[in-house]
């Protein structure tokens, strides 16, 4: 079952409902801002100091970072996706009883490619974002911004990422050499993979789960956290929330942009599932 709803603040909202979890997706950014498979405690991260408004990012969910990933000269951090009106260009329900969503995106700017990204919602959910390049070669990149909500950062554990090399942007990282990554505070690292397929595993004893990420097609895996201050020194954030989430992203981000000529396609996909830790 899926209901629209419409915010005082001009957002549409689309609410799921199906045998297998609860969702929920703003319409702007093709957003998703809850996952929760039934049984289990939501997965997403939102924050509680999230600003719902036009033409402003939601702090959480998974905003889609697209077609740029990052800060861009010309133009809004993390490409213009975040903060565009999608179309619902499709959906239905599968044998199982998963909802399958299809959202477009054509950006009045032909210059600009098009979007469209698939959702199969249900105990697992698989995201796929398909671009097409129209009239001009583009240098994308991109990424799924995962915002997953954990009992206790400093209690996590990441797994998958042991042996990839990394770059940190963070201006003050937290330092540490553990293998799995055990993060404590403060990290901005964008993980160069050589493979474009894999599997991130987010273990949280806190909350009792592991968060599993396949990703295909995805050459980066952007690892975020701001730490106290920085959460601190964000509006949409506050400090109370630092230890409450971690993003682990699927992407590809720079350098392993994508080249691409008029009316090539890429498609870079994501799957997310939650168990009981063992
Ligand atoms: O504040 P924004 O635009 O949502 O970005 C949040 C963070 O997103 C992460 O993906 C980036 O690696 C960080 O550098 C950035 O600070």
């Amino acid at each position: 079952m899926i209901s629209e709803r419409v915010t005082d603040q001009g957002l549409t909202f689309l609410d799921v409902e199906t045998p297998f979890c609860t969702a929920s997706l703003c319409m702007q950014g093709a957003h998703l801002v809850s996952w929760k498979p039934a049984g289990q405690q939501e997965c997403l991260f939102l924050s509680p100091k999230a600003v719902f408004s036009r033409g402003k990012a939601i702090r959480g969910g998974i905003p889609v970072c697209w077609p740029w990933f990052g800060a861009a000269e010309n133009g809004p951090a993390h490409g213009i996706a975040r903060t565009s009106e999608w179309r619902l260009h499709h959906q239905e329900t599968d044998m199982r009883g998963n909802l399958l969503l299809s959202l477009a995106l054509y950006p009045d700017d032909a210059g600009q490619p098009a979007a469209i990204l698939r959702l199969t919602l249900g105990s697992s959910l698989a995201m796929k974002l398909e671009t097409t390049v129209r009239r001009l070669p583009c240098k994308l990149t991109e990424a799924f911004h995962n915002y997953f909500a954990v009992g206790n950062l400093t209690k996590c554990r990441v797994l998958g990422l042991e042996n990839i090399s990394f770059r940190e942007y963070a201006a003050q990282p937290m330092k540490h050499g553990e293998r799995p990554l055990a993060p404590l505070g403060c990290l901005d690292r964008v993980y160069d993979c050589p493979d474009h397929t894999g599997k991130i595993i987010l273990e949280d004893p806190v909350m009792n789960r592991s968060i599993t990420v396949e990703r295909e097609h995805a050459s980066s895996v952007i690892v975020w956290n701001p730490g106290q201050q920085g959460a601190a020194d964000m509006a949409d954030l506050g400090a109370d929330s630092w230890n409450k989430f971690l993003c682990v992203e699927t992407g590809n981000a720079s350098p392993c942009a994508l080249h691409l000529a008029p009316g090539q396609s890429h498609t870079v996909c994501q799957k997310i599932s939650v168990a009981p830790l063992a």
